[in-house]
């Protein structure tokens, strides 16, 4: 059975996707975020609360079984449902961050105590029903006709099959699983994540979200029937709120573990070689020392300041920093941008139930991503 690997093989296959098909996936986004403006203005004509933490997941579930599998569900039907697939990865990223015994004992120790407590089962079980679901995939693709659309799996097998006995680098049936593995369990609430909390700040900010909604009508013109990826970058203070969105609420807290060399001295501390390092931007984020008002949705603290989220400012990492850094930001980024774009523009937005700004339960839930534990639902009002 298939394991979750990091091997940097998957990642150049993920980058060289990335390159060749901006422009396929830059339709798929649009599509599906018109699909959602559609099904919000339905809500809009009566008034009815929309449940935007599902409609997030559901909006990145598509986008990425379009991107990587070729799989669009509102064409045809699939031999599994979308919300099976959405349920998978919630329970494999769950099951991923629970608690084993070896990451405390590392070595024969933990490995016994996990054995013996079945902390494995879980997590076994969830990525046996994943490969499964995989292999199916690939079966798929590898019939005639199977692989018409640019998608990450054809584009896989395609290497696959152009590659030549000297090559030093061959990609295996196993890589093309793992890449999948990445790609559902840290494409799809990543990006689902820090929309519903950049939508939570807003409602809870009447003022940032009055400025935002002004700047991107006024930037954009009256009466458009479609924001596309043309009218990306236009509107600067968008930027700004997502930017505070990923300083308060980065998606994964701890980004992924990184394991010392050598022996290392930071601050006085003498961490020996082999240690395991957790990097808490969630800490860092909040940290008073770094930032004025920390715990305040802010997005004017990023007027003229050369602060960015590429990995080079260590004060601001939701994306980590290094070789291991996502290799996706870009298509995050754009999911972000272009479904708050569109929500900002066409709806105005009100709190469910009578419930007054500043009542909104803004408790935060979840282990490896931090999601907010009650969800969001809000009610629109559709403006053009
Ligand atoms: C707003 C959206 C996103 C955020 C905030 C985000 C954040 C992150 C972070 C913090 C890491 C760990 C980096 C490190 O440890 O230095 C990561 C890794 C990764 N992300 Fe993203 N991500 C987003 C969107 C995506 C999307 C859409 C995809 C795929 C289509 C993706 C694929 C990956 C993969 C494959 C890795 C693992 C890289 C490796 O192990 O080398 N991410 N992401």
């Amino acid at each position: 059975m298939l394991q979750p690997t990091k091997d940097c093989r998957d990642r150049k296959a993920l980058l060289r996707f990335q390159r060749h098909n901006l422009l396929s996936i830059r339709c798929i986004r649009e599509d599906e975020v018109g699909f959602v403006v559609k099904k919000v203005s339905e809500a809009a004509l009566t008034q009815s609360p929309v449940d935007l933490s599902k409609t997030f997941f559901s909006l990145t579930a598509s986008i990425i079984c379009r991107v990587a599998l070729g799989q669009n569900f509102h064409e045809s039907a699939f031999f599994i449902d979308q919300e099976k697939i959405e349920e998978l990865v919630t329970e494999a990223v769950d099951a991923l961050g629970a608690f084993t015994f070896s990451d405390f004992f590392p070595g024969v120790l933990g490995r016994f105590l996990d054995l013996l407590f079945q902390r494995h089962k879980r997590i076994n079980k969830v990525f046996g029903e994943l490969d499964a679901f995989y292999q199916h995939v690939i079966g798929d693709h590898l019939k005639p006709e199977g692989r018409k659309d640019p998608d990450i799996v054809s584009m896989m097998l395609d290497m696959i099959d152009e590659q030549g006995s000297e090559d030093s680098f061959k990609l295996n049936m196993n890589n093309v699983k793992a890449i999948l593995m990445d790609v559902f369990l840290a494409g799809i609430d990543t990006s689902a994540v820090t929309m519903i909390w950049a939508m939570a700040e807003l409602v809870n900010n009447p003022r940032v979200m009055k400025k935002a909604q002004e700047n991107i009508r006024t930037t954009l013109g009256v009466n458009r029937e479609r924001i596309t990826e043309d009218d990306l970058g236009k509107v600067d203070y968008l930027k700004l709120i997502i930017k505070e969105t990923f300083r308060l609420h980065p998606a994964l807290p701890f980004i992924i573990p990184r394991e010392t060399m050598s022996h290392v001295k930071i601050q006085g501390y003498d961490i020996p070689a082999k240690t395991q390092i957790q990097i808490n931007v969630w800490t860092i984020g909040r940290d008073p020392e770094r930032w004025t008002d920390p715990d305040d949705f802010k997005p004017e603290r990023f007027t003229d300041s050369s602060v960015d989220f590429r990995g080079q400012h260590f004060d601001l990492l939701p994306f980590g920093s290094g070789r291991r850094m996502c290799p996706a930001m870009p298509m995050g980024v754009a999911n972000v941008e272009l479904t708050l774009m569109n929500l900002l523009y066409f709806f105005d937005w009100g709190l469910p139930d009578g419930m007054k700004v500043g009542e909104l339960d803004m408790e935060e839930a979840g282990n490896i991503s931090i999601v907010k534990k009650v969800p969001l639902q809000l009610v629109p009002v559709r403006r053009y």
